[in-house]
Order: C-alpha cells, then sequence, then structure tokens
C-alpha cells in the first residue's frame, strides 16, 4: 500500500534520475543544496504532515492510476465514506445594549458582503437591510447589495413579510444568494431584502437583520415558501443540529454540525421538541408545574405564566406589577433569587438550568438607576410561555434538528 510520503519520495526520484540521463536539464536547485557535478540535484521529499493514511482511499488511488473498476467491498466502503456528511460552522455571538439582543457576522454574495445579523430561534426568515430599503429608513445598518454580488439572482415574484411579538415588522422581495455562516456555506440561500422596516429595526442601527433558525414552516416568502440557513446546512453537517451558547455581556457562540464538549459541564438533558407551531417548543418544571414553551434567541426576556412570576418576586422586598412599565418593577439595590427550571424530568430526574439573580435584574427604568425592570414578565398578554436569552445565556443549549429535541446543559 502506498502512503503519500512514499508516493511523493518515488515521484521525486523518478524525476531526478530522468534529469541526470538527460545532459543539461537543469530542474533547480533547490534553497540550500549545492552540486559539485553539473547535471544531479538533491531534492527533498517532504512528507505532508496533514495527510492521514486511510487504506480504503490508498486502494482507490492504486485503481483509478491504473485504470481499474473498484472490486464492490471497495465500493461499498468509499460509498459510506464519501457520503458522509462533513461540514460545520462556528460563529461569535455578540451581546447588544445589555443582552438586549445578540449579533453574529454573516458573509452574503461574492464577493462576499458581511452584515451583523440577530440569529433568531423564534422566526424562520433570513431578512437584511439591503439596498432596495428606503433611506429614511436605514440608519448606519450596513446592507445587503445584491447588484454587486454575481452569485445573486432574484427570486421573482416572491415576497415576504413578517411581524414579530413586539410589534416590529419588514416586509420586501427574495434573492437566493450565497450566505456563509462562520465558514459553513449554502448556496442559493433565499435572502430576504427589506424593502420596509419598523422603526424598532431602523433605531437598533448596530443590527443589519435576522437569521431565522426556527422551523421552516413559518417561513414568510411567498408564493413559495423558502428554507433557513439550517435547514438547508442540514443534510451536509456532520450532526443535524446546531448550538446556542450565549453570554451574558460577553462574545458567545452559535456552532453548527457539532457539540464542542468544553462549552459546558456535566451531562446534556434533552427533551422533545413539539415543532407543530413552527418554534423549538418543549416542556419545563418550574417549582413542580409544567410549563410549555419556547426557546427563542430573539426575545431578550422570559416569559412565563402568572402564577410562576408572581411567586417569583413575591421573594423580593419592593417588587411590584407596575403597570406604566407593563411589567415587574422592584428596587435596584435588591439581591434577586435565583430562577431555576428544570428539564428533561421524566424518571432520570433530568437537567435543572439556573439563572441567576443577577441576570434577572434586567435593567433600570429610568435614569435615576432607583426602580430596575424584570428579566422575568408574565406571559398573560403573549398567549405563549417564551424562554427568551436570559433563560438561554444561563445554559448552553442544543437545538437538534434530526431527532426534533432540545438540549440543555450547565456551563
Ligand atoms: C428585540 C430588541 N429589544 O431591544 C432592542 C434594541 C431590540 C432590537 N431592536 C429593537 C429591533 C428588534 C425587534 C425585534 N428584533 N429586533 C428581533 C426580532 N424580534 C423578535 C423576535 C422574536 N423571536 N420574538 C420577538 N421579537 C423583534
Amino acid at each position: 500500500m502506498q502512503t503519500f510520503g512514499t508516493f511523493l519520495v518515488s515521484l521525486v526520484a523518478a524525476s531526478s534520475a530522468l534529469a541526470a540521463s538527460i545532459p543539461g536539464t537543469r530542474i533547480g536547485t533547490p534553497a540550500g543544496t549545492t552540486s559539485q557535478r553539473t547535471n544531479s540535484v538533491s531534492i527533498p521529499a517532504i512528507r505532508n504532515p496533514n495527510f492521514r493514511a486511510h487504506g480504503p482511499l490508498a486502494q482507490a488511488k492504486a485503481h483509478r492510476k491504473f485504470g481499474k473498476p473498484l472490486p464492490a467491498d471497495l465500493e461499498r466502503v468509499l460509498s459510506k465514506i464519501w457520503s458522509s456528511k462533513r461540514d460545520s460552522g462556528s460563529v461569535t455571538a455578540s451581546p447588544r445594549q445589555q443582552d438586549t439582543e445578540y449579533l453574529c457576522p454573516v458573509q452574503i454574495g461574492s464577493p462576499a458582503q458581511t452584515l451583523p445579523l440577530d440569529f433568531d430561534t423564534g422566526s424562520s426568515d433570513l431578512w437584511v437591510f439591503s439596498t432596495d430599503t428606503p433611506r429614511s429608513e436605514v440608519n448606519g445598518q450596513t446592507v445587503y447589495d445584491a447588484s454587486s454580488s454575481s452569485s445573486a439572482k432574484r427570486l421573482s415574484g416572491a415576497t415576504w413579510k413578517i411581524s414579530y411579538g413586539d410589534g416590529s415588522s419588514s416586509s420586501g422581495i427574495v434573492y437566493l444568494d450565497t450566505v456563509t455562516v462562520g465558514g459553513l456555506t449554502v448556496s442559493r440561500q433565499a435572502v430576504e431584502a427589506a424593502k420596509q422596516v419598523s422603526s424598532s429595526f431602523s433605531r437598533d442601527t448596530s443590527s443589519s437583520g435576522l437569521l431565522g433558525l426556527a422551523f421552516s414552516s413559518i417561513n414568510t416568502v411567498s408564493p413559495n415558501q423558502q428554507k433557513t440557513f439550517f435547514d438547508n446546512a442540514m443534510p451536509h453537517l456532520d450532526a443535524p443540529l446546531f448550538t446556542a451558547d450565549l453570554k451574558h455581556n460577553a462574545d458567545g457562540r452559535y456552532n453548527f454540525g457539532y457539540i464542542d464538549k468544553s462549552a459546558y459541564t456535566g451531562s446534556i438533558s434533552y427533551t422533545p421538541v413539539d415543532n407543530s407551531q413552527g418554534f423549538w417548543g418543549f416542556t419545563a418544571t418550574v417549582d413542580g408545574t409544567d410549563v410549555t414553551g419556547i426557546a427563542d434567541t430573539g426575545t431578550t426576556l422570559i416569559y412565563l405564566p402568572d402564577s410562576i412570576v408572581t411567586s417569583y418576586y413575591s421573594q423580593v422586598s419592593g417588587a411590584r406589577y407596575d403597570s406604566s412599565n407593563a411589567g415587574y418593577i422592584f428596587p435596584c439595590g435588591s439581591s434577586m433569587p435565583d430562577f431555576s427550571f428544570n428539564v428533561g424530568g421524566g424518571g432520570g430526574g433530568g437537567g435543572t438550568v439556573t439563572v441567576p439573580g443577577s441576570y434577572v435584574n434586567f435593567a433600570p427604568t429610568d435614569q435615576t438607576g432607583q426602580t430596575c425592570f424584570g428579566g422575568l414578565q408574565s406571559d398573560s398578554s403573549i398567549g405563549i410561555s417564551i424562554f427568551g436569552d436570559i433563560a438561554l445565556k444561563a445554559a448552553f443549549v442544543v437545538f437538534d434538528g434530526g431527532n426534533k429535541q432540545l438540549g440543555w446543559a450547565a456551563k
């Protein structure tokens, strides 16, 4: 069996023998060597340190070299190797405005245009500020220019329109273009260019749009619904999953296709996902009460049933629901209790995620800094419980699209 190293040496030996037999042939004297004779050279044979010897692949090379068909058993082995998935990606998630949102650099088009996007497991549109967005609505954001991308193709007749839980919205037209996240590339990804954005997006000068990571069933492109970046990438990934490792006031990371064992402690507790509404829906247990909600990186706070929220703030002196702030507030100097929930309970006890009390002290309600707004609020006006960034940044979370499950681990 010839390994690459041997192959390289034999190739070099052949050429220098050849050169020696043809007078005057000079194949160049490599740096560092001198030769008394005029028609001979000595070439170092450098072993390729990156080469990994592999029997079947070496067998295949030998058969191909001499034009021989591969034996059936070798064919079977190679087809398994060559069909194996081999893609993955890893990108930094940078917090903005006290962890209000997390932005990741995304490359779009050829040549690449890099835009900071909000990765949102609560929606399924990849939309961007673009040269199609009215100048009056662009406020310093980096915009996507499809006309500068040789790989951009307009998806004729396609439009999109999306509204979010906080009342913000955007809409526009659609291109197919090459999108790369952390080294993972999807060609012909639907890139939704905004022709209109609501004021909260215009004011958000650091974000150029969103990259949806919920299920493609709630993508808003019409008449032909489009797939999310993750859905398009999934068949090529080493594992059909991505992980979210968001942090408090610090850069975190989204990984695609693999689980970084150094990013969490203890074990990962898994729980089934209900994607019937297009979200990463799951059930957790809070103080013995089952809560069904969604894991949503695009929502800043945690929204849970009234009973749980009221019970939590009853532990904090001076905490109250304040209608002028439309939420629970408390004295900023309060020492907030930790907030825990259990995932994957079942017989094995599952795993407990503990949100430090300091995370629940979200932000002052005004410049005086006397009163602070809670990171845990009631879901009664939303109709669905949401485990947003305040909860997610307390854990290492596996979004497993292949097995429709969510994994939670401490970190
Ligand atoms: C958010 C946010 N909060 O303070 C700032 C600043 C921002 C960003 N900024 C105002 C603009 C904005 C509004 C939204 N986003 N970004 C992200 C998508 N939104 C979601 C996603 C989802 N899964 N669920 C609900 N809404 C609403």
